[in-house]
């Protein structure tokens, strides 16, 4: 009806279609099908407001404009990834969806997962939006003939924690004994050549002592040293998405004065020191005028969502069923130290002694 009605109108039309994209891999499929029924997939626009912010469409910029990256961006260089959302408010009124859905689903299956794929992805044959999702999905899928075989191996229990902030089943909505997480950090392993070994941490969560999302590439130690000193840090590549962009590279370099001894500094871009006057559109603005544009670039292909509820849906169902149980963490706290041991675990080194000095606006 709605299709016939449009159709007659003339014009082009284009649906844009807001999460919740279903709550697991069949409800999502059902939920396409009958979408598909009604649109082809190039009218269709699924929207991810991640995918609009400035810093996250620098990615693409980044990796394959610049020579620097090019040859560094491996397992041989790389020892780690994290993509970090924290939000320093809770559900606040909106207990009731999150209750239904909880962090995975509300940021990790989509927003950190789209971001994880621009930075694992290979180089596209173009700016294409096909050919920019072609190899977007390509991080979750090797295509084998007929064999399809998926490469972001099953997360594993040990490599999962779940949090939930002490106080969220105060809302009237949520109910008292609920399992929903309001924090995860959980790690995922991408079989392939480029990453094979590299884990990526995904971690977010609500009600905490900060709010920011970030993307941390952090670099193997140099072998071979030669500087008998105490190392403060490794190399690290962040790019802040919110709040405040920037992104900055932290290094070595030698403590100005008479002796020989490093110190970790930075090279960094802030935005707002750096391109005055320049106002960086909202993620919604700048993806509802592709949309008139009829650039799909910027929007999720239902391949991609389909494989990116394949990763998560077991572990998902397993919360759902409560065999999988948050830890409580207080409000206003970084959420469970679990999470910080994980990350050690996972490799991640922590600088020490780094202050950072924000410039003079
Ligand atoms: N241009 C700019 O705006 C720049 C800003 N800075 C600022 O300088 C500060 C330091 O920067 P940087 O060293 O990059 O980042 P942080 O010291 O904030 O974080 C580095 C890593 O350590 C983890 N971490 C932070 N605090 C703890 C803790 N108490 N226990 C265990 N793990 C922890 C973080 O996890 P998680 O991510 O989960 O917090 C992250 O993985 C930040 O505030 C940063 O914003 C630095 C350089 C440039
Ligand atoms: O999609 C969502 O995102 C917001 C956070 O968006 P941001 O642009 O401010 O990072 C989050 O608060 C909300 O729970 C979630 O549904």
């Amino acid at each position: 009806m709605i299709k016939l009605l449009l159709a007659h109108l003339g014009g082009w039309t284009r649906i844009v279609v807001e999460k919740p994209f279903g709550k697991d891999l069949d409800s999502a499929e059902k939920l396409s099908n009958q979408i598909g029924e009604l649109f082809e997939e190039p009218q269709l626009y699924r929207i991810d407001h991640y995918l609009g912010k400035e810093l996250v469409q620098n990615l693409l910029v980044l990796r394959f404009a610049n020579r620097f990256f090019l040859p560094l961006w491996n397992r041989d260089n790389i020892d780690n990834v994290q993509i970090v959302f924290r939000e320093d408010f809770g559900t606040e009124g909106r207990g009731g969806y999150f209750d239904e859905y909880g962090i995975i689903r509300d940021i990790i299956q989509n927003h950190l997962l789209q971001v994880l794929c621009l930075v694992a992805m290979e180089k596209p044959v173009s700016l294409d939006s096909e050919h920019i999702r072609d190899e977007k999905v390509k991080v979750y899928f090797f295509f084998n003939a007929e064999l399809e075989s998926i490469s972001v191996e099953p997360i594993k229990d040990e490599e999962v924690v779940l949090g939930q902030y002490h106080g969220y089943r105060d809302d009237s909505k949520v109910p008292d004994h609920s399992n929903t997480p309001t924090f995860a950090s959980i790690i995922l392993r991408i079989h392939n050549e480029r990453w094979e070994g590299v884990p990526f941490i995904l971690k977010a969560g609500k009600a905490l002592s900060s709010k920011k999302a970030d993307i941390r590439v952090q670099f193997k130690d140099v072998p071979g040293d030669i500087f008998n000193c105490e190392k403060q840090g490794r190399n690290e590549f962040v790019m802040r998405l919110q709040p405040s962009e920037a992104m900055y590279m932290k290094l070595a370099v030698k403590q100005p004065g008479l002796e020989m001894s490093t110190v970790q500094s930075e090279l960094d871009l802030s935005y707002k020191q750096r391109y005055h006057g320049v106002t960086i559109p909202d993620a919604y603005e700048r993806l509802l005028l592709d949309t008139i544009h009829g650039d799909q670039q910027h929007f999720v292909r239902r391949d991609e969502l389909k494989a990116a509820w394949d990763i998560f849906t077991p572990l998902l169902h397993r919360i759902d069923k409560g065999e999988l149980k948050p830890i409580s963490y207080q409000q206003g706290s970084r959420g469970p130290a679990e999470a910080d041991e994980l990350l050690l675990r996972a490799g991640y080194v922590r600088t020490h002694g780094y202050r950072w000095i924000p410039p003079a606006l």
